[in-house]
């Protein structure tokens, strides 16, 4: 059984490829501890440390192929007990054995004495109070009584490499959902949803339905699919248990040693039939479409760790993320200060890359335009530690299987404004070909797909692109300023919905100002309290004059009136521009703001809004415009000021500085 969190995979490259962490600089690579056991040459001038914690004294309870035979016989025969296999690095496989319980809730879920393996499927999110369907699918826990380290490389051995999977087909074809991509495209404006993600659905049946062929998929997998976070087979016991299993990209969430870490991942690179080459992988980097989408999920994901109050925050990336036959993109968050795995589990339902952004905005769209509930695509398969520690892998790339032999497997591509329905229809394709060609193993016509040569990822080329995209993001995440000591005063954050005050309010603190978040719902009973606050009305879904949002406005053009100190960003920047007598309309068109050099706002902010601050400055407020669209950008009255875009997001380089000035006084 052994020490369940000391053991978990490869530190500080701790992703099972260590060709990932080509998305570090190489003098954070040199900086990486001395005492890394294992040196990795990459190229002629690059050597990556590799330190694999503990992995010798951790390996101990089953070493040799026949140790190996003898406990996988056990988890197929008769008894059929719960099982799950969890390969979460390159050295060893964690085995847990014990019942399968269903639980209310992510807060209700037990933890066995040898740790529980928790399937959290998507309808969860009715925790959180977000929209989605409820199909009933129920939170299945493994309690584990057992468990076992196994060798990875034995369980390659020992597993045949795939099991027989027949009659696999997409549920609608490809004419039908590039239609539907195309709606959520052409239908996009007025909802004001920047990304959202549809499933797909492909079923196919197992040949010879029961664990024995579960654990020939996972042996599939391990042998044909690469790169993954979790590579993993969960099965709830008895003859006709669900099973899932797969290979996803992304770490879901992490909490140990007091750390929490969310992998946000998206954008895909097709590799060509030879791998991915040096070009494809710079151009990829290059794609202002799919890097775009890579920021929106970061920013989702920021907000719900930030939701979470976490003391310190801190962004890597953007890494590559090389698997078998695709490259996505991905980040690395890190904060501390948050301590509960459950609460950490529940805060950071979902990935935003299976979702969409902004998040109910994309939920409503998903529950509208996906004909069925999503069983646990999307969801979370969570290992949770007697020691309190978590991980978990998003459910993507995993097929689910049902005692009768039926597979079922949904993908996904993310759909935005700029978005090609028969290029998105085509990515489904690649990414289901990926995972069954894996799950099939040798027997089908598609063998794996050759490795990206370490040249090709360490190309110079690569590399650069790569730090060019870095250099993008925000430092006030990428390389946060110590805390400041100062106390500016106190400011009311107003979150005007999908918890978007949170990182605000992180980076109102960074700043130096005491943040008091609100809901309009708070506001709305209480008015707007906090003696001698500045108000700071946040960014949130919808239209500036949604009747939801009266009660704020009513409250604000008061304040206005009394001559109090008003903030507006976002969606907040367009309720105070609509108070002081500025039109809304729909956007024309633009991603990014142009230069307002007379705000000291940088060129290049993202702008993410649906709807556009219109018409004459009314007396005595200062409008700063788009030079071509002439859509107001900036503005400064009295005792108000504001920005459109959004000075907190991962893509606002130079964000912590414009909204130190904002807040200032002094500054308007
Ligand atoms: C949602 C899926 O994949 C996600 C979406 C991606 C994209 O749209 O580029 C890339 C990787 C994943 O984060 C899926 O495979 O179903
Ligand atoms: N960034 C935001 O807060 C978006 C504001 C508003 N919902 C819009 O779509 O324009």
């Amino acid at each position: 059984m052994g020490e369940p969190s000391q053991h978990d995979g490869v530190t500080p490259f701790d992703y099972p490829d260590f060709v990932t962490y080509l998305g570090q600089s190489i003098a954070e690579m040199r900086a990486a501890p001395q005492d890394a056991k294992t040196w990795l040459p990459i190229s002629k001038h690059l050597t990556l440390p590799l330190r694999l914690t503990g992995d010798d004294d951790h390996m101990a309870t089953l070493r040799t192929d026949d140790e190996v035979r003898g406990l996988l016989a056990g988890l197929t025969g008769r008894r059929a007990p719960a099982f799950a296999v969890l390969c979460r690095g390159p050295g060893h496989a964690d085995v847990l054995v014990g019942e399968t319980t269903t639980a209310p809730s992510t807060g209700h879920v037990p933890i066995g004495p040898a740790g529980s393996v928790a399937l959290l499927p998507f309808r969860q999110l009715t925790e959180r109070g977000l929209p989605c369907r409820d199909d009933g699918t129920p939170l299945r826990v493994l309690v584990a009584t057992e468990r076992h380290l196994v060798p990875r490389a034995a369980l390659e051995r020992v597993l045949p490499a795939g099991a027989e999977v027949v009659d696999a087909r997409f549920d609608e074809d490809d004419e039908s959902y590039a239609a539907r991509v195309r709606e959520v495209v052409t239908g996009q404006p007025g909802g004001g949803v920047t990304h959202c993600l549809l499933r797909r659905g492909f079923t196919a049946r197992l040949r010879r339905p029961g664990p024995a062929s579960v654990l020939a998929l996972l042996g599939g997998l391990l042998r044909g699919e690469r790169g993954a976070y979790w590579t993993f087979a969960v099965h709830e016991g008895g003859s006709g248990g669900l099973a899932l299993v797969g290979a996803p990209p992304q770490g879901q969430v992490r909490l140990s040693g007091g750390e929490v870490v969310l992998r946000p991942t998206c954008g895909t690179y097709h590799h060509p039939g030879t791998g991915p080459s040096a070009e494809g992988l710079v151009s990829f980097l290059r794609d202002d479409k799919e890097f775009g989408e890579l920021v929106t999920t970061v920013d989702a994901e920021l907000a719900s760790l930030c939701a979470l109050g976490p003391a310190e925050i801190r962004v890597e990336g953007p890494l590559l993320l090389p698997m078998s036959r695709l490259t996505h993109t991905g980040c690395v968050l890190r904060a501390t200060g948050v301590p509960d795995a459950r609460r950490v589990l529940a805060g950071t339902m979902f990935a935003a890359t299976a979702i969409g952004s902004p998040l109910t905005g994309a939920l409503r769209l998903i529950a509208e335009r996906e004909p069925d509930g999503r069983g646990h695509y999307g969801g979370a398969v969570a290992l949770l530690e007697p020691d309190g520690s978590l991980d978990a892998a998003t459910l993507i790339r995993t097929c689910e299987v049902e005692g009768s032999g039926r597979v079922r497997v949904s993908v996904g591509a993310t759909v935005g404004a700029g978005s090609s329905p028969a290029a998105e229809t085509a990515e489904t394709r690649v990414k289901v070909d990926a995972l069954l060609a894996a799950l099939r193993g040798s027997g089908a016509a598609a063998q794996p797909a050759p490795p990206p040569r370490p040249g090709v990822l360490a190309a110079d080329a690569v590399l650069d692109a790569l730090s060019a995209r870095r250099r993008e993001l925000a430092s006030h995440w990428t390389h946060p300023a110590p805390a400041r000591e100062d106390d500016r005063g106190p400011v009311l954050v107003v979150d005007l919905g999908d918890h978007g005050a949170a990182a605000l309010a992180h980076l109102v603190r960074r700043c130096g100002w005491r943040p008091v978040v609100r809901t309009a719902a708070d506001v709305a009973a209480t008015g707007l309290g906090v003696p001698g606050a500045t108000v700071l009305l946040g960014p949130g879904p919808g239209h500036a004059d949604d009747p939801a949002l009266a009660a704020v406005r009513e409250l604000v053009d008061a304040a206005l009136r009394a001559g109090r100190e008003v903030r507006g960003v976002g969606l907040g920047f367009q309720v105070l521009a609509r108070l002081l007598g500025f039109g809304v309309a729909l956007r024309r068109s633009a991603d990014r703001s142009r230069a307002v050099p007379s705000f000291g706002i940088p060129d290049n902010m993202p702008l993410r809004n649906a709807f556009a601050v219109t018409g004459p400055a009314p007396d005595g407020v200062q409008a700063h415009r788009d030079d071509v669209t002439g859509e107001v950008l900036a503005l400064r009255g009295r005792t108000a000021a504001g920005v459109q875009f959004r000075p907190e997001s991962v893509a606002a380089a130079g964000g912590a500085g414009v909204l130190g000035a904002l807040l200032h006084p002094a500054a308007r």
